[in-house]
């Protein structure tokens, strides 16, 4: 935001005005709510200027979901909350579309989009619910959709299925169909756009598209509240924040004004120690894993070998083929090709199945953590103990109090709130289903564990408690492979980091090279001037 777009700071009040006397665009006053008997959230009060970014923060479970989502009309708050906007009193509970009539649109965290429609129909969706299909011309919608696109230079056909895109993409298409919505309804110079964690299915490039359309929306006058955990970015585009920590308002600071430690401080409530890997691989360990050859598209003839105890990382940007990898490796990709050696044997990757890789040792953590790595409607007992449901078998059948004990357990090592074993998964916040799922692999101590995103939406303090278990898995013997597009986390945990362009290893990094700087700028620089790919690296 340039400073004269950026709301002057009056601090009397603790809000921004760009114009003596303004009205908040968004004041949500005395927000409580109770889930059973847990209150997660306790009296919170936000107040959002017109023409401002302001960023929710807060640990996995600290109630910024569901605080949107009592602003979105999916919660009812309890009584005595209020919502003011533009100095007019909202409805509160919001009923059934009533957010979208008053000019707010939102980006949830699972999109809210319809996999097996296409995208054009998603763009529509929220018109499709009122409308009879019959009265949408879709000739026209195309046309517009396609405007759409070009103005925000998306490059997706909108007759593709939704279910067909990667995850970014997705992302794209909820973020670009909420802007056009507030674009359309609120009115000029007013609006009010909600972006719950956006930024994590998002590349580098894309996490800038997103900026520089936050950037064109409040300079037109509309706000935007950005649920994040990226302090970085948040640093970067925001002009406040608001903290909440045990679903209370810790605090809300300027963001120029607030350092990274203050962020961490406010968040987790304590000074945090980051987690570093000693950035050693240990070349007599012996070999765990060789992939030779592996074409899984557009992964092209990539061939490496991992060694026991190594954590290994894989990036590039997103469509450089460094995800295909271990889904390719896990049999989990159709029409691949190449072999995997393990074990003292050799496998055929177009013959391979998650089963037969799963008879090998070897386990894999997709991204889509409510898709193909958990399933929702079972506890958290139930999906963590499905790898290792044979040990807790008794003449009886199974041997729930064991289990129940085995993973209240897992659950206090790994830090998952609520700790409750019965609960079904879920209900729990994105970052603690995350580490459910962790934990169901990590207690397997698998010979080759692959993790596609691992932290992707989990807070700062739990970060480190997962990157000290998967250094644990490690020092204990597994070869760990990481695919992530997050330079940070990647240079926190790997011993070794291959980057990937137009399908191909093209750069390794060994220790002390391990920066986030330096694979930031590997990555940007093999995606640019791509010369010959490595072919093997052992
Ligand atoms: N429908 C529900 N039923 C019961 N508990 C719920 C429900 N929805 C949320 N919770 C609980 O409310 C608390 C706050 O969850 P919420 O999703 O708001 O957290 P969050 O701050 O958005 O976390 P994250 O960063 O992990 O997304 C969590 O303990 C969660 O388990």
């Amino acid at each position: 935001m340039s400073p004269e777009q950026a709301p002057s700071v009056d601090l009397k009040d603790g809000f921004p005005r760009r114009i003596p006397g303004e009205a908040p665009a968004l004041l949500a006053r005395n927000v409580s709510k109770i889930f059973g008997t847990t209150k997660v959230l306790d009296d919170v009060t936000l107040a959002v200027m017109p023409g401002e970014v302001h960023g929710l923060l807060g640990a996995n479970g600290s109630g910024k979901s569901t605080f949107i989502k009592t602003i979105a009309g999916l919660h009812d708050p309890e009584p005595g909350a209020e919502l003011i906007l533009y100095g007019q009193g909202a409805p509160l509970p919001m009923p059934a579309g009533g957010a979208r009539r008053l000019g707010i649109s939102f980006v949830h965290q699972h999109l809210a989009l319809m996999p097996s429609l296409t995208v054009l129909e998603n763009m529509l969706l929220n018109d499709l619910a009122v409308e009879q299909n019959f009265n949408i011309r879709w000739g026209k919608a195309k046309k517009q959709v396609a405007e759409t696109f070009e103005r925000f230079d998306i490059k997706i056909d909108p007759m593709t299925r939704v279910q067909d895109l990667a995850q970014s993409d997705r992302a794209l298409i909820a973020i670009c169909r909420a802007f056009e919505e507030v674009r359309l309804n609120a009115g000029a110079g007013r609006g009010i756009l909600i972006l719950d964690e956006p930024t994590p299915f998002l590349p580098k490039s894309g996490v800038d598209q997103l900026f520089s359309l936050v950037r064109s929306v409040v300079a037109d006058g509309a706000s935007v509240i950005l649920v994040a955990h990226d302090i970085d970015e948040i640093r970067e585009i925001t002009d406040r924040a608001t903290i909440l920590r045990d679903g209370k308002l810790a605090g809300t600071v300027v963001s120029e004004q607030a350092s990274h430690e203050d962020f961490i401080e406010l968040i987790v409530g304590e000074k945090v120690t980051m987690f570093q890997s000693a950035r050693t691989p240990d070349h007599s360990k012996p070999i765990a894993a060789s992939v030779r050859k592996l074409r899984a598209s557009p992964a092209e003839n990539v061939s490496f070998d991992i060694r026991e105890g190594e954590i290994l990382g894989l990036t590039g940007l997103i469509g450089s083929g460094f995800d295909r990898v271990p889904e390719a490796i896990f049999g989990a990709q159709k029409d691949s090709d190449g072999t995997l050696e393990i074990g003292g044997q050799s496998f055929a990757l177009n013959a391979m199945s998650p089963g037969k890789a799963m008879g090998q040792g070897v386990a894999f953590l997709p991204a889509d953590r409510l898709g193909r790595a958990g399933i929702g409607t079972l506890s958290i007992a139930e999906n963590m103990i499905l790898p290792v449901m044979g040990d807790f078998r008794n003449l009886l059948g199974i041997d729930w109090g064991k289990i129940n004990t085995h993973v209240f357990d897992m659950g206090r090592k790994y830090d998952i709130r609520p700790n409750r074993p019965y609960q079904d998964l879920k209900s729990l916040s994105g970052g603690n289903a995350q580490k459910v799922l962790m934990a169901k692999w990590l207690q397997t101590l698998p010979k080759l564990l692959m993790l596609d995103e691992p932290t992707q939406g989990v807070d700062v303090g739990a970060r480190q408690k997962l990157f000290q278990a998967i250094d644990e898995a490690s020092r204990k013997g597994s070869a760990v492979l990481v695919a992530s597009t997050d330079a940070e986390q990647l240079a926190q945990i790997c011993h070794r980091v291959l980057v990937f362009a137009k399908g191909q290893i093209v750069t390794e990094l060994t220790g002390a090279d391990i920066t986030k700087d330096n694979i930031s700028q590997e990555t940007l620089r093999a995606h640019g001037t791509q010369t010959e790919p490595k072919q093997e690296v052992a």
